[in-house]
């Protein structure tokens, strides 16, 4: 079976523990161990990360500094944090499969991303990006920095960036030979650097972030996946989320989720494109299926008995 593997925030950064990098091989190191029990059961994965806090952060390391050296673009910071995370997923992961006795090359590509310049999500900042902050701190960077910020499912504020919709993966070829070629291979980081391809058709990258959750989908689709596993925070999709009459969901038809999506269920910028990028796999190949679960439950996921499952 082959399976992208979309890793969110939890994957990469426990919660109440400091961005370190040392936290951050910590943690890493931990989700290895759940992407290694999957490799363990003749699961074929395709690894592909978020990226929100790590490129937020190192926007900010970037501005902070930009008195003592250039400020790097918020492309070249996408880049960067596909390098830094497919680093220490690399070395984490290939500790432990080595430790388990399991000869495979973990191999991560600096991925881009077409999207197109007209996209309305230019206009409209959904992604959120970087550190969390109160009210006051959101108000003053609104207001100082003139940055949009917004909730984010109950956690705090955040700044929000453009997100626009992935149209095509740059690298896609070389994935598929080193997939087919039985290589793990970590692309797609953060949903690829946002590139906009120019009439001489060079690319040029833009000031966005795209959701890894929907570039997972396209990955599944191009490599022909049989599922699209994406594992997040939470055990399962909820309706009423964090309401007293939360109720959590074993199963979702497309028809279910676009009622729900309508209902305004689905935190934006969160929940919302996981449930697009499901339905958008779902749709596009009928009979497979996507699920939404948490990383410590990802093996009896991808067998159905955990976390939420799409079905068109
Ligand atoms: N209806 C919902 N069901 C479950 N979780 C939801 C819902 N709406 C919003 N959320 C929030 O969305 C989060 C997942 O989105 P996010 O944290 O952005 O993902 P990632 O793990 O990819 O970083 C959950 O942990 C939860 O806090
Ligand atoms: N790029 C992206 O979707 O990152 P997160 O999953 O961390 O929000």
């Amino acid at each position: 079976m082959r399976a992208i593997i979309a890793l969110g925030g939890n994957a990469l950064q426990a919660k109440g523990f400091p961005a370190t990098a040392e936290c951050q091989l910590q943690t890493i190191k931990d989700t290895a161990i759940y992407l290694a029990n999957m490799i363990e059961s003749d699961v074929q994965i395709v690894i592909v990360h978020g990226n929100g806090p790590q490129v937020g952060r190192l926007v900010v390391q970037n501005e902070c500094a930009k008195n003592l050296t250039p400020a790097m673009p918020f492309d070249v910071c996408g880049a960067m944090s596909q390098g830094m995370i497919g680093y220490h997923i690399q070395q984490a992961l290939g500790e432990e499969l080595h430790k388990r006795h399991i000869d495979k090359s973990v191999i991560t590509l600096i991925t881009q991303t077409i999207v197109d310049k007209n996209d309305k999500g230019f206009q409209n900042p959904t992604k959120p990006i970087g550190p969390y902050y109160n009210e006051t701190e959101a108000n003053t960077l609104r207001e100082e920095k003139g940055y949009s910020m917004m909730e984010d499912s109950g956690r705090g504020y955040r700044r929000v960036v453009a997100s626009p919709n992935p149209l095509k993966i740059v690298e896609i070829d070389t994935i598929k030979k080193l997939v087919n070629d039985g290589a793990i291979v970590i692309s797609t980081g953060g949903g690829g650097i946002p590139v906009i391809e120019l009439a001489d058709e060079t690319l040029e990258g833009v000031t966005a972030v795209i959701d890894k959750d929907l570039a997972s989908a396209k990955l599944a689709d191009e490599l022909q996946a049989d599922q699209l596993v994406i594992l997040t925070a939470v055990d399962n999709v909820a309706i009423n989320f964090g309401k007293s009459n939360q109720k959590n969901l074993d199963s979702l038809t497309v028809k279910e989720a676009q009622q729900y999506m309508e209902e305004g269920q689905f935190g934006t910028g969160s929940m919302l494109p996981k449930i697009q990028a499901a339905i958008n796999f779902v749709t596009a190949n009928p009979g497979k299926k996507a699920v939404v679960a948490s990383l410590k439950n990802a093996k009896d996921a991808l067998r159905g008995c955990s976390g939420t499952v799409i079905v068109a």
